[in-house]
Order: structure tokens, then sequence, then C-alpha cells
């Protein structure tokens, strides 16, 4: 079996937040509302450490990236992949539309030939247990998890969707071409389930992430059509202390009402503002509509570089003697 290096790679493929400070001074804004049961989910024992914040450029508050960057030298708001230099000079072809992903050297073939559902499970430890790559998809409840895992497949209803939250309960592996996993996973912040079943979420779903070690990285759904929302920074930061690296999914962006927080990209931006200083460097985002195919491609040329670079590392890792390069 290959050796996974879990955390080196994770720390490499996607930057970890910066911890943040102490509840009472957390940037975030007044609009970052959830119900008081949902946000109970995340963020009671998932409360930020103490004040420790190390970062170079914590306490920065740069200007967020625009929807749609585009640049010919360095821009601060790009991610940018493995393989590909910080100063490197990156022309408008290279970042991937509707996002601020540059396309690197471990890219490929991002192309879906087969896709098949293979298993739900209901405890971390019943998933495959092969040496297969998976790219886990979570977010909170009716985010559009199980939509955008359909259309990155393009099947209709491979993974089972609903108007109401709380349809996926269970943890669902796709097979894609054979050879990765695509990860449905329960929604987060469903105010109206049951406290145990919140719990229980908790301490499964958590499971999951802390003891996945083909996870090569987690989509983290954020809902376009609403303005943020706590427990959505809450979950990021749990996954940055766990050194679980995530690309910011943006969904539902073909969806705009009238009014203040209708507007995909005017929440994106308020997004983008609030967690920008819990990074050191501008961590992957894209806008996706399940709806229109937006960020489709993109998002799949995305996870084949950060695929094909874990591949290529744990080759690496497995041929050095006992893994020591990621002691
Ligand atoms: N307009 C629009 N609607 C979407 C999009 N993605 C999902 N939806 C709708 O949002 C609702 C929830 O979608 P799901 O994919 O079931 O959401 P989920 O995150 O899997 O939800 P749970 O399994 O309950 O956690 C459904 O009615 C979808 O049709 C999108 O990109 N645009
Ligand atoms: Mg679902």
């Amino acid at each position: 079996m290959l050796l996974r290096p879990r955390l080196s790679l994770l720390r490499a493929v996607a930057p970890r937040p910066v911890p943040p400070p102490p509840r009472a001074s957390l940037p975030v804004r007044r609009t970052l509302s959830s119900p008081a049961g949902a946000a109970r989910t995340a963020s009671a024992g998932d409360a930020p450490p103490p004040a420790q914040r190390t970062g170079p450029k914590g306490g920065r508050k740069s200007a967020p990236p625009p929807p749609h960057p585009r640049g010919s030298s360095v821009n601060p708001a790009l991610f940018f992949p493995p393989g590909v230099d910080r100063d490197a000079a990156v022309a408008a072809e290279m970042v991937i539309p509707a996002s601020n992903i540059v396309v690197g050297p471990y890219a490929g073939d991002s192309r879906v030939k087969e896709a098949e559902f293979v298993m739900s499970s209901a405890r971390a430890r019943d998933c495959p247990k092969d040496d297969r790559p998976e790219f886990a998809v979570l977010g909170r409840s009716n985010v559009g998890k199980s939509s955008l895992i359909n259309a990155l497949i393009r099947r209709k209803e491979a993974a089972l969707t609903s108007k109401k939250p709380g349809k996926t309960q269970t943890i669902n592996h796709f097979l894609v071409n054979k050879s990765w996993y695509l990860v449905d996973l329960p929604g987060y912040g469903f105010a109206a389930a049951s406290q145990s079943a919140r719990t229980d979420w908790s301490s499964f779903t958590k499971g999951y992430f802390l003891n996945r070690d083909t996870l090569v990285g987690v989509l983290l759904l954020v809902d376009a059509s609403i303005p943020p929302q706590k427990i959505d920074i809450d979950c990021a930061n749990w996954l940055g202390r766990n050194n679980i690296g995530l690309t910011y999914v943006f969904t539902k962006c073909d969806k705009s009402k009238k009014g203040k927080g209708g507007r995909p990209e005017e929440n994106i931006k308020e997004f983008q503002e609030t967690i920008s200083s819990l990074y050191p460097e501008p961590p992957p985002w894209i806008m996706t509509s399940s709806v229109t195919g937006l960020g489709r491609d993109g998002l799949l040329l995305h996870m084949s570089q950060l695929r094909n670079y874990w591949d290529n590392e744990a080759t690496m890792s497995s041929a050095a003697a006992g893994g020591a390069i990621w002691n």
C-alpha cells in the first residue's frame, strides 16, 4: 500500500487558516448569522483556539479578490497550486474562469468518463478501504452538495437531492474513472434536526475527516445566494486546525434575488472579506452552479491538479525509505 503523505501534502496544497483571535474579537460581520440551534452544531465544540495569531499577515485586511480575477503578474489574491512559484508571472489563461485558481503543471486530464455509486456508510470505519484518493463534499444542509456531485459526474440523480434540508444522512462514495472518489456527506447546520441528530453529525462526520488517510481535500460548499453564515467559517476553522486542505466552492451562483443579500457576487465578496484575515495565503475558491454548469470543468481541472500532486507525492513517499521525507 502506498504511504500517504497526508499532513505535509495538505499543508502544501491549500493554506491553513491562521488561528483566529479569541472569540470576542473574531472578524465576524453582523451579517454572519445562523440560527442559534444550527450554530451549536459546529461552533460549540469548534470554538477557535485562544489568541495565537501567529501568521505574518494575520491582522491584514486586504481587498477581496474580484469574482473573475485576471492578472498578468503576481496577484496576491490568487491561489498558487503545487508546482507554481508564487513569484511567477501569471497569464490570464492560467487562471480558471470564475475562480482564483492558477492552473499548474500537475493539472491533467480532468474528464469524467465513467462514474458509479459504490456504497453508503453509516460509520467512518465502514468506508471503502482501498487506496484511491478522494474529495469530500461538505457544507450546510441544502447548500447543494448532492447536486454538485450530480453535475460533476453528469448524472441527474446519482446522488439524491431534495428541496428539504437533511436529505443525505450517510457517507456516500462515488467512484470516478475507476480511479478516485467523490464523497457526498450529510450537511451540517440543519436547524430543524434534533439535538441528538446534530451531535451524531458532529461525531460521525468529524470521525470521517480525522481518520481518512486517502482524503486529498475538502470541497467546502458555501451558498452564494444568501449572505455569509458564521457556521461555514466555523467549519473552515475546524478543518484548518486539523490540517485538512479545502477549496471554497460557491454554489447557486445562478440564483439572484432583489434586495440586500440576494446577489451572489456581493455575498461572495463579503464572505471573502470575512475570511481574508484568516489565511496567510489566499485559499482556492470557485463559483459554481449545478443548474447552468458554471464552474464544473474548472473545478474538475483543479481537482485533477490536487489529485495528480497527491499521486506523485505518494509515489515518492513510498519510494523513500519508511516515508522519512514526510517526517
Ligand atoms: N438554483 C440552484 N439550485 C440549486 C443548486 N444546487 C442545488 N440546488 C437546489 O438546492 C436544493 C438542495 O440541493 P441538494 O443537492 O439536495 O443539497 P445538499 O447540500 O445535498 O442537502 P443535504 O443532503 O440535505 O445536506 C435542491 O432543491 C436543489 O435543486 C444550484 O446550483 N442552483
Ligand atoms: Mg445531499
